[in-house]
């Protein structure tokens, strides 16, 4: 078995150790089991019960006060299941994996998730705000009130840009926007706060979690997040949709993170494993992926890819934090 995990693409973490270590017990936990479905899920759900990681327990809070799971997953043969906006719900990945393999469907959202969820035994009602989520949603004195008054509130605080409400202005952050640079380095690593222009954004919840894994033969890959920071009620990003936040195919298998309406625009996943398909190594299909995703968006994201020979990764924020295990 093998398996690559990431812990967010963002801005370089206040806490590289710990949360490496956290990265290194995912895949040390996945890498132990003896299919890859298993493996993603195993890695992810070690990930989802870190406060340090947005994704479970420690995820982003909507609008409305309200932390929504979301999380996807995909293995070689084209199975999928996802699962969207779920209160209460610690693992979110477990939920898209029994979506995969015990309905018809792809993807279920909402409070119907949440009861499938208690319905194949998945936990609910986990109480997800950890003590500097709590702070940070006081901090921000959102309104009560109508969508229309949250979307108000986000252009007001987040100087206008309600597709981006992570990118706080106010604190200096540059918005994702701004964080496009054609002439970044292609050597990136996957190392913590690489140095890089200081043109690159700095967009604080982006630890989203993800894992690829392979077997030899098959390959799965799985993405779970709590989205982004005070993004509207109900909002759902890439990455419980196939092909963006998540994708695998005979060639491997991709996990996602970063600006996700970005992310879905260009269904990033789907994108770096066509480059596998087509040949490409899988450390050169993520560094194509990133470059064409700075070029068509102007975002940040980062990416894990694995091939049958092979680990890759890239970003173009100022930090991605990875770990990869081989049995
Ligand atoms: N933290 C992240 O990577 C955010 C995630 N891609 C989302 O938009 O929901």
């Amino acid at each position: 078995m093998r398996i690559i995990v990431h812990g967010g693409a963002g801005g370089a973490p206040d806490e590289p150790e710990p949360r490496q270590a956290v990265l290194d017990e995912a895949a040390a936990a996945g890498v132990a089991e003896s299919d890859p479905l298993s493996a993603v899920e195993s890695a992810i759900r070690v990930l989802e019960s870190d406060r340090r990681f947005n994704a479970g327990v420690g995820g982003a809070v909507q609008s409305d006060g309200v932390v929504r799971t979301d999380a996807g997953t995909m293995t070689s043969d084209r199975r999928a299941g996802a699962a969207s906006g779920m209160e209460g719900v610690e693992h979110a990945v477990s939920v898209a994996r029994a979506v995969l393999e015990e309905t018809p469907h792809v993807l279920l959202a909402g409070d119907p998730a949440v009861e499938f969820a208690a319905d194949v035994g998945v936990e609910t009602d986990v109480d997800l705000f950890t003590d500097e989520t709590r702070a940070r949603w006081e901090a921000a004195d959102a309104p009560d009130g109508s969508p229309r008054e949250h979307l108000d509130w986000l252009a007001d605080r987040f100087g206008g840009s309600t597709s981006d409400p992570t990118a706080e202005a106010s604190d200096g952050h540059l918005s994702a926007k701004d964080a496009h640079r054609p002439d970044h380095d292609e050597s990136e690593g996957t190392s913590a706060g690489s140095a890089h222009s200081p043109r690159d954004a700095r967009l604080p919840g982006h630890d989203t979690v993800g894992a690829v894994a392979t077997d030899g033969d098959t390959f799965a890959s799985a993405t779970s997040t709590g989205g982004r920071w005070f993004a509207l009620a109900g909002r759902v990003g890439d990455v419980p949709q196939i092909g963006s936040g998540f994708y695998a195919s005979p060639a491997g298998g991709a996990s996602t993170t970063g600006a996700g309406e970005d992310i879905a625009r260009v269904t990033l996943a789907r994108r770096a494993v066509r480059h596998l398909e087509r040949g490409c190594d899988a450390q050169t299909a993520a560094d194509l992926a990133i470059e064409e995703f700075g070029e068509l968006t102007g975002s940040s994201a980062g990416i894990i890819l694995l091939d049958d020979e092979g680990f890759g990764s890239a970003f173009n924020s100022d930090g991605m934090q990875t770990s990869t295990a081989t049995r």
